[in-house]
């Protein structure tokens, strides 16, 4: 079966419901090894699959004569009509179908949807005074009833771990950095307190205006890096917040600002914001954050990084917020660089810093493969892979695929190779709008009679080849790192890295893409020369996720210059992989004059006297309370990675030498992997 035939059976199936469905291929999302996951995608000989009819491959190993018939006459055509299908029949109003839904209090259903199993060994670190202590169950939080409610129609049956740890520290008012897996349920774990925050605050409380007012006060602030993501957080705090009265509205660019003007107007509690958008809106007179009580940055290190920490710092720092403090802050993401936790550390107070999960425990969740593949092979690479991937389905609709690709351009290229080999594909990025520009009069003639402007027409395409991506019509997205973050789609079986990106967090995000809510899933990387400096960081992530690696990558690993994930971090520093609060290597004052105390707390108390000779960990006592002129441990110190103290030292200190002090940089926290 072509994919072609895929599309179009699946599009013939919402046509006819009562048509029996086909035998079902398990897709390795739901196969619970890495064996078994791979065992079925074989793809040293694709000719073992049911291969797809489609053009000829550039490559020579593949003959498509012997695996079927030319796709030119029966797939291209019928293919590409199938997946420019209009908006699904079947699509329903959320709100509608959400109301519908029963409640009941043993509500098991989507117990089999989310790997339990998975959670019971999960290493988490918690550092911060006080630490408030994790729940096991939803009704163990003091919650609001009619937000359990929603948890229950939501089929949340448990909290996932981080949901266990960072609600009730957000329930308690506490501040916040989490790094926890992707795919592993943060959004709620964010959600869940504000929403609750909000309906209880709103018995003491007054917001200025009332009715429909100019100047919009929101209580809460969830900001995000991309527009899909924050429409996500939107849709998904809508389903939490369902009947509670919570005002709920997203601000994002690129669409039109009067109609979300025209939401504010009509009363906002929680405004969910990209930053470009929200400062436009607060220069404008028109948002003020002066009554701000919660503060979530989703993807908070990507918030913080190069391309977003100054508008941030503006909404945060520069407008009328309260301060630290006086408000609450909550930071989230798979992944924190500890430059990222330094810059963050600016907006919260006495915060209580969370890690869920180690990437070296992710290995049933996400199977990753390397493959070398120059980039003139790419394309034909590619090919073989999509041919050898039978058209899998769930559910009898069909697994996705999401391609990334390092540019605009080259996202655009591909999608149209693709499709002229007859593969349903749809490219998504953030540069949509040129595309528009270049398009043809005719478009144009037709966007002004139907009285549609270009930036709305732009977000419409992006958010249609999302929409046609999600529900299986175009099952293979070609993306560039628009779509690495957040996104939440359920059936992403395989994520293609067709380019790797130039940082490894960057890689962690991708494949997050799959293998989601306890799923297991697959990822291939094509790693070219060009992708040297990136080959000691995966082969490091690889091996904690106890991942095969190729005795190739393995060699340009030892072969590349000293760096680890600092070649791969877009931070440029040396890193471990797992939690780390990087207050624990803040340079204390007697040392070296940072003025800032670091509180050791709890979790550090045990010294870990291996990793003090390999020289990679220091730990320090419990009852720790100054820094002396202790002196580090030369190993530790050689390798440049970080500062060892011995198991019993009361006092640490780091060497006056500045120089030292790059090195003592823990590096970024990622956490991948479930268990
Ligand atoms: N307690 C729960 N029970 C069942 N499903 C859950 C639970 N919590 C979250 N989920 C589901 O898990 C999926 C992933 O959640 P979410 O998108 O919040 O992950 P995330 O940690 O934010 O991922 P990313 O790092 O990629 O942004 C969603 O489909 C969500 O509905």
């Amino acid at each position: 079966m072509s994919w072609v035939d895929v599309v179009d059976e699946s599009t013939r199936n919402l046509t006819h419901p009562t048509r029996p469905p086909r035998p079902t291929y398990i897709p390795p999302h739901l196969r619970h090894t890495y064996n078994n996951a791979v065992s079925h995608l074989n793809y040293d000989h694709p000719s073992s699959f049911n291969f797809p009819t489609h053009p000829t491959p550039s490559r020579p190993r593949f003959n498509p004569n012997e695996h079927g018939r030319s796709s030119r006459t029966r797939g291209g055509g019928r293919g590409r009509n199938s997946f420019l299908v209009g908006p699904n029949p079947n699509s329903f109003d959320i709100a509608d179908k959400f109301e519908k839904v029963e409640v009941t209090e043993d509500d098991q259903c989507n117990e089999n949807a989310i790997n339990f199993d998975a959670y019971e060994d999960i290493p988490v670190e918690a550092s911060g005074s006080d630490i408030p202590k994790p729940v096991s169950s939803f009704v163990e939080i003091d919650l609001c009833e009619a937000l359990q409610q929603n948890i229950k129609r939501c089929k949340y049956v448990k909290p996932t771990p981080i949901q266990r740890h960072a609600i009730p520290i957000a329930i308690a008012g506490r501040d916040l950095m989490a790094c926890a897996q992707t795919g592993s349920g943060k959004t709620a774990a964010f959600c869940f307190p504000i929403i609750c925050g909000i309906m209880r605050d709103r018995l003491k409380m007054v917001v200025p205006g009332g009715g429909m007012v100019k100047v919009a006060y929101p209580t809460a602030l969830i900001l995000s890096p991309t527009r899909e993501l924050s429409c996500q957080i939107h849709d998904e705090a809508n389903k939490f917040a369902h009947r509670t009265g919570v005002r709920i509205v997203v601000a994002y660019g690129g669409a039109s600002i009067g109609q979300q003007f025209h939401n504010l107007e009509k009363g906002v509690e929680l405004l969910v914001a990209t930053p470009g958008r929200l400062v436009d809106m607060i220069e404008r007179g028109r948002v003020s954050l002066k009554m701000i009580k919660y503060l979530a940055l989703d993807e908070a290190d990507r918030m913080l990084d190069m391309g977003f920490e100054h508008q941030i710092r503006k909404i945060v720092e520069q407008m009328d917020m309260p301060p630290p403090g006086a408000r609450q802050t909550m930071l989230f993401s798979a992944t924190f660089p500890d430059e990222i936790q330094r810059l963050a550390s600016d907006f919260l107070s006495d915060y209580i810093f969370l890690t869920v999960g180690k990437v070296g425990s992710s290995i049933d969740l996400i199977a990753q493969r390397v493959e070398f593949v120059q980039d003139m092979d790419k394309r034909s690479h590619l090919l073989n892979l999509l041919c050898s991937q039978n058209p899998n389905r769930t559910r009898d609709k069909p697994s996705l695929t999401l391609v990334f690709v390092e540019t605009k351009r080259g996202a655009d290229a591909l999608e149209h190779w693709l499709l002229m080999k007859g593969f349903p594909a749809i490219a998504i990025h953030g540069d949509k709008v040129q595309r528009v520009q270049v398009s043809p009069p005719v478009v144009w003639l037709i966007l002004y009679l139907s009285g549609v402007k270009s930036q709305d027409y732009s977000i419409k395409e992006r958010e249609r080849a999302l929409k046609s991506f999600k529900r299986g019509a175009t099952p293979i997205l070609v993306a560039t790192d628009v779509a690495s973050r957040g996104l939440d789609i359920p059936r992403v079986a395989h994520v293609i890295n067709f380019d790797l990106p130039k940082a490894i967090d960057d890689y962690v995000h991708r494949i997050g893409r799959t293998g989601r809510a306890g799923n297991s899933g697959l990822a291939t990387a094509f790693f070219s020369d060009k992708n040297l400096p990136l080959a000691k960081p995966l082969v490091e992530l690889m091996n904690e996720a106890k991942q095969e690696v190729p005795s190739w990558l393995s060699e340009y690993a030892e072969n590349s210059p000293r760096g680890g994930r600092g070649q791969g971090s877009r931070y440029g520093h040396s890193n471990k992989f797992g939690g780390y609060d990087f207050r624990r290597s803040s340079i204390p004052s007697s040392a070296v004059g940072y003025s800032e105390y670091y509180g050791v707390d709890s979790s550090t108390q045990a010294a870990d006297n291996s990793a003090t000779a390999h020289g990679e960990f220091y730990a320090v006592d419990y009852n720790t309370e100054y820094c002396s002129t202790q002196s580090a441990d030369d190993s530790a110190t050689a390798h440049g990675e970080f500062y060892a103290v011995d198991y019993n030292t009361e006092y640490y200190a780091l060497p006056a030498n500045s120089d030292a002090y790059p090195y003592l940089n823990v590096g970024s926290v990622v956490a991948s992997g479930w268990d």
